[in-house]
């Protein structure tokens, strides 16, 4: 993180999560070109542009999942790009949440089972990673579900479990690609609200791609992807 040349606390939040000139391709084709942004700690940031600009391809480099060609991301002051898979897994599995558009739920598994799967990949042990899932169910509105599998839960429920399961083990930076995508503009405002009073409960930083500007309008600052770039609304730095 910089911090001003007087040696003067920084005169912008402090940065837990940024992308430094990040490029990388799939083949030929350029998914970013020079990405550049930050995220400060407690943050909720709307990642905004066009279909097919780079914001998935950027989220995925944000949060371990992809490393990029060139550019540098830097996690909590330390730079993750040139970390190990096993690293970045680490990584991902202990300072990380992620929610995407379809839940992703195990389908083999219950509600309060699909919640706790954070914290068993930690270790925790089983009992006391459900009490904690169990905490959630009232929170997000599920009371009653623990035990439904993901099937025989609606669109709206799948996706509060998801994010229920993004943020149970209460981490650094929830990222969510399209968290309301699939649902009506009920459900997903819903989901919306339980987001945002949950991770500023918690204090988590949030990276939220959408197309939505209702759903952007939920964030404290949106940014703007286009050709693979960051091009409106990154914190002036220096
Ligand atoms: N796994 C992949 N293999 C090949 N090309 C990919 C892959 N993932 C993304 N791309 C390409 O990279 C570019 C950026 O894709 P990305 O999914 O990041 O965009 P996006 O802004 O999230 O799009 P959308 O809003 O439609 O989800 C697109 O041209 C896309 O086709």
């Amino acid at each position: 993180m910089s911090t001003s040349s007087s040696g003067a606390a920084p005169s912008w939040p402090a940065r837990v999560l940024e992308a430094r000139e990040v490029s990388l391709s799939f083949g030929q084709t350029p998914a970013l070109r020079g990405a550049s942004m930050s995220v400060a700690t407690g943050e909720i940031l709307a990642v905004m542009g066009p279909s097919g600009s780079g914001k998935s391809t950027l989220l995925h480099c944000l949060g371990g999942i992809l490393a990029p060609d060139t550019g540098e991301i830097h996690f909590a002051g330390r730079r993750i790009d040139t970390l190990r898979e096993n690293a970045r897994a680490a990584l991902r599995r202990d300072r990380f949440g992620f929610v995407f558009q379809f839940g992703q739920l195990v389908p083999e598994l219950s509600v309060e089972e699909n919640i706790a799967l954070p914290l068993l990949l930690r270790g925790a042990r089983r009992s006391d990673a459900l009490n904690r899932a169990r905490g959630w169910l009232e929170r997000l509105d599920l009371a009653g579900l623990e035990r439904r599998r993901s099937g025989e839960l609606s669109g709206g429920q799948a996706q509060r479990v998801a994010l229920a399961r993004g943020l149970v083990a209460d981490p650094d930076v929830l990222f969510a690609d399209e968290p309301t995508g699939s649902l009506d503009s009920l459900a997903g405002e819903r989901v919306m609200d339980l987001l945002v009073t949950a991770a500023r409960e918690q204090g988590t930083s949030v990276v939220l791609v959408t197309h939505d500007p209702r759903v952007a309008a939920c964030a404290d600052r949106e940014i703007m992807v286009r050709d693979g770039r960051v091009t409106y609304g990154e914190l002036v730095a220096s």
